[in-house]
């Protein structure tokens, strides 16, 4: 489906005419619950998850059969002023990865039955060193948007988006920065590994590309500091709220991608939860931010859509428990 936007404006006025859940859903779903043959709350957040989801598919008994991850990667002109601990041709050669099967993606998508598709975006036109000009055109924004609102597959019930692009980190931060305020080292880590030197310009970079380009409207913010992959992501995330898809959300560039969102439109990432907490210093304040409280918090910082696709594990647990388990009347067990 081609996008039905063709500039900021009018995604902005897309998003702010989102569905929401389906309220009879939600309702059949907490009934169902309350007669699960286990006392009230026992699985804790499993239960929560599992009417979230009933919710957003539309019925009290869902199932989760056909989760979609995606990896969208990007360039950063960024990079240009030493801000990775990493060349930026790894993206590139992190795609030819993904596309053999062999970066962490691949295997936990396997392994959580996920379909998986990588979008290159444009990675022989980097942004612009965003400390110099705007990272993006609006045209260039949009296009972005459009690739990622188009990467989603509609018949997919669950929606897991992720990036690659050396420099990434640098662009979440400074997008982070510009939309809650606060110091640039608030919202600087060490990404793939920069020494203190390296965090030292990040963190210098990130307050010389926010004084240039802020304040500005959030999808503004988006297209000056962010990155194609991050584009892409927000335009993904908001094609799933269009089609009731739920989405598990990564680290710390996706969620600065969904801060943008959330921050254009209250509510719009209602459809989605925190896969994780990232060991990105300013992932935890990230997502306080977002009101989301992560459901993993196993040291990862590698991106790619890692902690989501871990997330799904738990995720089809609670709805393996909610849709397959017997209620107290079916397997004859006294309720208390
Ligand atoms: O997802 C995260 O929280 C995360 C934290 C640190 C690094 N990354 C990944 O590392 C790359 C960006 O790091 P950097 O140092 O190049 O800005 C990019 O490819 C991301 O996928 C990802
Ligand atoms: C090797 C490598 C793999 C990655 N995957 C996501 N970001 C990455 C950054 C690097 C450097």
């Amino acid at each position: 489906m081609s996008a039905p936007f063709a500039t900021l404006a009018e995604f902005e006025t897309l998003l702010g005419s989102m569905p929401g859940p389906d309220q009879a859903a939600r309702t059949d779903a907490e009934a169902r619950n309350g007669q699960l043959t286990k006392p009230p709350g026992a699985l804790g957040r499993l239960e929560d998850l599992a009417i979230w989801y009933a919710g957003w598919r539309g019925t009290g008994r869902p199932r989760l059969e056909a989760p979609q991850v995606i990896v969208f990667a990007g360039n950063h002109g960024v990079t240009a002023r030493g801000v990775s601990a990493f060349p930026a041709e790894v993206t590139v050669q992190m795609v030819a990865n993904f596309r053999a099967g062999g970066a962490a993606i691949n295997q936990l998508a396997r392994a959580f039955g996920a379909r998986m598709d990588v979008h290159a975006l444009e990675l022989d036109r980097p942004t612009a060193d965003f400390t110099a000009a705007p990272a993006m055109t609006e045209a260039d924004c949009v296009a972005a948007l459009a690739a990622g609102w188009a990467a989603v597959d509609p018949a997919a019930d669950l929606l897991v988006v992720g990036e690659m692009g050396i420099g990434n980190t640098t662009s979440a931060a400074a997008i982070a920065m510009a939309l809650y305020g606060g110091e640039a080292a608030d919202w600087t880590g060490r990404g793939t590994g920069v020494d203190d030197r390296g965090l030292a310009v990040k963190t210098q970079v990130v307050a010389e590309g926010v004084a240039r380009h802020a304040p500005a409207a959030p999808l503004q913010t988006l297209a000056r500091l962010g990155g194609r992959e991050v584009a892409a992501m927000a335009g993904a995330m908001a094609r799933a709220r269009a089609e009731r898809i739920p989405v598990i959300l990564d680290g710390f560039i996706a969620c600065a991608a969904a801060a943008v969102l959330a921050e254009t439109a209250p509510g719009a990432l209602d459809h989605a939860v925190a896969g994780h907490q990232s060991a990105e210093g300013a992932h935890a304040r990230l997502l306080a931010r977002l009101g989301k409280e992560p459901l993993l918090n196993l040291g990862l910082r590698l991106g790619e859509a890692s902690g989501a696709a871990l997330a799904i594990g738990v995720l089809k647990g609670a709805i393996a428990c909610h849709s397959g388990m017997a209620t107290f009347a079916e397997a004859g067990v006294s309720d208390g």
